[in-house]
């Protein structure tokens, strides 16, 4: 047995204004139905149908890869759409009886499109309930005054106690609700009220303050402002990705300087600065990410000025650069290839120090190493080379 959701996205929307019907309009970067799409098939459940207004034609093409979509016409009133949505879902059932791959669907939710800031748990709950009734939905309880009013006064003041105010998904089993709205008489709120009216018991849910339904234009920053918080996955994110790569060659000394900790050496990497290999990688990879050159163009080593120059100038000026440019640095990984020193011993040092450089936790710094299994240059101990990655994110 499975759940089906059932998305009504029929509606023209003529509350919230302008020509697109609300569930088309942009939010955060994509439709407002993306969002309670996605939604949806994070929970992980399938089938979904979507039902879309005839006269949406471009919404209809928008979906016709989506294999997990089943699109099917709705109707002038919203129990018209629920109605057509629910008779897919008996049509899928049918058409696979028999198979060993589909399990019937026996539960549906049925939510709104114009509701994008429904949470994951909101749909776990409601599935949850139904294992225990047959009908079950999320309902939020009345905590301001209600009042009556006319010509701008008010009139009276309502008892509120007992009054919720309803939201979706409103879950049923599917063979009771379709049987329920085949003998409503239509014009019901929603589809509690036709379960109510074939004498189904409905459990109140727990419902969500945020789970609110884009209905009014000031709706649209409203819901903006929620999945912002939320902290929801957001194609709209600039995500920015760059590496690095950096060799220095060992010539005479007795210490090496990586990512900022020095560590005794029979010899010392050779540089115009203190030959930082690792830092140098980390600061490639960040001005790699902003597109804006590399380490050698904003601290030319023809300018003496940074000859011997202690490479964290070059790190916290890449770091700042990546602020001012309104990214926060999400995390950087970093490889050094040598046969020696060993760098495990080492390695929380060297991330705490980047880290404190970088302005970020040390969790988001890593700093691994590697042998060459002694071939190439870093396997004769000629030198060592640092590779490093580092994801910019601008909210
Ligand atoms: N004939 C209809 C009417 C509504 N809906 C859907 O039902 C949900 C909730 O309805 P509502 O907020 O009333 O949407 P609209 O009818 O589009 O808005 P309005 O009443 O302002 O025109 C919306 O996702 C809407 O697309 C639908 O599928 N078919
Ligand atoms: C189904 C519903 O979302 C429950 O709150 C609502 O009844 C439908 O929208 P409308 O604004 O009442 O038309």
């Amino acid at each position: 047995m499975t759940t089906a959701a059932l998305i009504v996205a029929a509606g023209r929307g003529t509350r919230a204004g302008s020509g697109l019907p609300k569930q088309w309009r942009a939010l955060k970067g994509k439709r407002v139905i993306d969002w309670t799409l996605q939604a949806f098939r994070d929970s992980g459940i399938s089938p979904i149908v979507l039902v879309l207004s005839p006269e949406d034609r471009g919404a209809w093409d928008s979906f016709a890869a989506d294999s997990d979509l089943v699109l099917t016409a709705g109707g002038a009133e919203r129990s018209i759409s629920v109605q057509n949505g629910l008779i897919a879902l008996r049509d899928l059932n049918r058409a696979q009886a028999g198979s060993a791959h589909n399990l019937p669907i026996s539960k549906v939710l049925i939510h709104d499109a114009a509701r994008p800031c429904i949470s994951q748990a909101l749909i776990a709950s409601i599935i949850e309930a139904l294992d225990h009734g047959a009908a079950a939905a999320p309902a939020v309880a009345v905590t301001d005054a209600l009042w009556t009013g006319a010509g701008g006064q008010v009139t009276g003041t309502q008892d509120r106690s007992g009054l919720f105010a309803a939201q979706t998904p409103q879950g049923f089993q599917l063979d009771a609700i379709l049987a329920a709205h085949a003998s409503h008489p239509g014009g019901a709120a929603d589809d509690v009220e036709v379960a109510r009216a074939a004498g189904l018991e409905v459990a109140i849910i727990a419902g969500e303050p945020d789970n609110i339904k884009i209905t009014r234009p000031e709706d649209f920053a409203r819901a903006a402002r929620i999945l912002e918080t939320e902290n929801k996955m957001d194609i709209s994110l600039d995500v920015r990705l760059g590496n690095g790569y950096d060799v220095h060659r060992f010539g005479p000394g007795d210490s090496v300087i990586l990512c900022g900790v020095e560590i005794p050496h029979d010899r010392s990497l050779q540089g115009h600065s203190d030959a930082d290999v690792g830092m140098h990688a980390v600061t490639d990879a960040i001005y790699g990410a902003l597109a804006q050159g590399d380490i050698g163009q904003h601290f030319p080593p023809s300018d003496p000025q940074w000859k011997g120059a202690a490479s964290e100038i070059f790190l916290r000026h890449a770091a700042d650069l990546a602020r001012d440019m309104g990214f926060q640095i999400s995390n950087v990984d970093c490889t050094l290839v040598c046969e020696h020193p060993k760098i495990g011993p080492h390695a929380p040092q060297m991330r705490s120090v980047m880290a404190e450089i970088l302005g970020i936790d040390p969790t988001r710094v890593s700093i691994k190493a590697t042998t060459s299994e002694r071939l190439g240059f870093t396997g004769r101990s000629e030198g060592i080379a640092s590779l490093a990655t580092a994801a910019l994110v601008k909210p």
